[in-house]
């Protein structure tokens, strides 16, 4: 499990941490993590670090001790290390001294820009878990250069600009290639946009685990963690005990949706798989296993959980149409997922009110919808859009996107990220896929916070296997997710 710690925890934690340690141990354990990695980005680019043009991003507070520490440590090894100061005159001291002892130099008022295009690495230390608000204006320019300078940019820390606690970037960030971050993920480096900024993230053992607490505030699944969680049929098992899952999906409007529900659930662990709706011949067609029925749900026969919701249009507002089937299923007292024009028909009284689990998966213009925001609002906050939708519906809720959160309605739980996926992803008709493939996992047993989070990673893992850097169809996603699940096993 990878995990992430808020703010307020990791100064706690650096606060105990630090009492048992000599002054500025910390700051030196930080540094020469640091230093290291920037070391084998130099060696992998130049094939060595001597002679390597190295500029120091450096703001007012301790990240910007950091990265002079680490600039001292690669001045040591030969490397030419210059410093641009952005707030001159609050430099971190003792920093400053090591990097000007260890021969770095500090860039004069009129010439950064020379500095950074000159560049082989560039050390943003301008802020850390202290910054807030974006990056301020005289930054913005110096952070633009540096990534136009085609150095590498390594982020210490923190790409400078973004919230650590909710990965929102509420100004202009910086773009990191790489950032090193101490002691513990912080929530924004795993979830979007600030994800985005932060480049591939190499985690620097500072001795602060044991002071964090056993409740992280973001966790992400790894393979070993789903591979656990997975369903295993046994020599007792027989197609029921395994579960059966209940698809109402699709339309005459939609019939694809029905078959790609379908799709998904079938690969999803459940014994059995029944499909509800008028999409029957379509989905028998292409999937002769399927058990199909027409009429309400609840006439349908016996189901462990249900999904319901893709493809199924337009309420009717006779009471005979999606709402009819929505109502329906809600009534039954096995755990059930709602998707997409389902999540149009929801009644957050009744949802919050049944007594088996409910999992919504809405995509962030059917959160924004459910919440009554604008859609750009959940997308730049969706830590506290899918906590929101959870508490006001009492329900587990998978918010997707270019991040996929995962909230319990218990807000003490942590969220899950999923750290799987590809944007090919985005495409029409993936989603009908892990509404299935979740459904499924929910019928096989999985609590639904558990069946959310690994349909996301099989869903995303899939999507990679079969995109391969090229345009992905949703059929691809569901084919290949005996593979996802293969490659988790092991
Ligand atoms: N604690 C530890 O044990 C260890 C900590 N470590 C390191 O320390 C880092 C945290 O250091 P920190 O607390 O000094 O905060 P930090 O992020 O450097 O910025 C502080 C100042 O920046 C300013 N500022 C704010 N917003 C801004 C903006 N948008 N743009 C520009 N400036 C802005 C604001 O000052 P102001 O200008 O408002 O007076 C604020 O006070 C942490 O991320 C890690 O790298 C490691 O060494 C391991 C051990
Ligand atoms: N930019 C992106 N990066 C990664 N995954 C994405 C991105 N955009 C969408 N996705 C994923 O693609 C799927 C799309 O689902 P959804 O929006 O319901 O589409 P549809 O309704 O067409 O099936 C979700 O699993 C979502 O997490
Ligand atoms: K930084």
């Amino acid at each position: 499990m990878r995990t992430a710690y808020s703010v307020e925890t990791v100064r706690n934690a650096e606060r105990e941490l630090m009492a048992r340690l000599p002054e500025g141990a910390l700051m030196q354990r930080a540094a020469a993590g640091l230093a290291a990695v920037c070391a084998g980005l130099l060696r992998d680019l130049l094939g060595r670090v001597y002679g390597a043009r190295v500029v120091l991003l450096v703001g007012s507070g301790d990240n910007g001790g950091d990265a002079l520490y680490a600039g001292a440590r690669l001045a040591r090894r030969g490397a030419s290390v210059t410093v641009v100061p952005l707030a001159p005159g609050r430099t971190h001291e003792g920093g400053l001294t090591a990097l000007l002892g260890a021969g770095g130099r500090v860039a004069g008022a009129d010439d950064p820009y020379a500095v950074l295009a000159a560049a082989d690495l560039v050390l943003d230390g301008i802020t850390g878990i202290g910054g807030h608000g974006g990056l301020r204006p005289d930054a913005v320019p110096v952070a633009r250069a540096a990534r136009g300078s085609g150095a590498v940019v390594v982020a210490v820390d923190l790409p400078s600009g973004v919230e650590a606690d909710s990965g929102e970037v509420t100004g202009e960030a910086l773009r990191a290639d790489v950032t090193v971050t101490f002691g513990t993920y912080k929530p924004g480096l795993l979830i979007d946009p600030a994800r985005e900024h932060a480049g591939a993230v190499r985690l620097v053992d500072i001795g602060l685990a044991p002071h964090l607490p056993s409740v992280p505030g973001l966790e992400a699944l790894q393979h070993e963690d789903v591979a656990r969680l997975l369903p295993v049929p046994t020599g007792e098992s027989d197609k029921y005990r395994r579960g059966v899952v209940g698809v109402v999906a699709g339309s005459p409007r939609y019939p694809g949706a029905a078959v790609l529900a379908v799709a998904g659930a079938l690969r999803g662990g459940a014994g059995a798989v029944r499909y509800v709706g008028p999409g029957g011949d379509a989905v028998i067609a292409r999937f002769p296993e399927t058990l199909v029925h027409e009429g309400p749900p609840s006439k349908a026969g016996r189901v462990q959980a249900w999904a319901v919701g893709p493809g199924l249009g337009d309420a009717l507002g006779d009471g005979s149409g999606p709402e009819a089937a929505v109502a329906d299923v809600l009534a039954s007292d096995v755990p059930v997922l709602v998707d997409a024009d389902g999540l149009r028909l929801l009644d957050a009284e009744t949802v919050r009110g049944r007594t088996a689990p409910t999992l919504l998966t809405p995509h962030a213009g059917e959160a924004a919808a459910l919440l009554g925001v604008a859609r750009p609002e959940v997308e730049s906050g969706r830590l506290t859009a899918v906590r929101e939708l959870a508490a006001r519906y009492g329900a587990t809720v998978l918010l997707k996107g270019s991040t996929t959160l995962v909230a319990d309605p218990d807000p003490a739980v942590p969220v899950r990220v999923n750290p799987t996926g590809t944007p090919w992803l985005a495409t029409a008709g993936s989603g009908d896929v892990l509404s299935g493939l979740s459904g499924s996992l929910l019928a096989a047993g999985l609590p639904a916070r558990d069946a959310a989070s690994v349909a996301a990673y099989l869903h995303g893992l899939s999507a990679r296997l079969a995109a391969r850097n090229a345009p992905l169809v949703s059929d691809e996603v569901a084919e290949n997710l005996p593979e996802a699940w293969r490659n988790v096993v092991g």
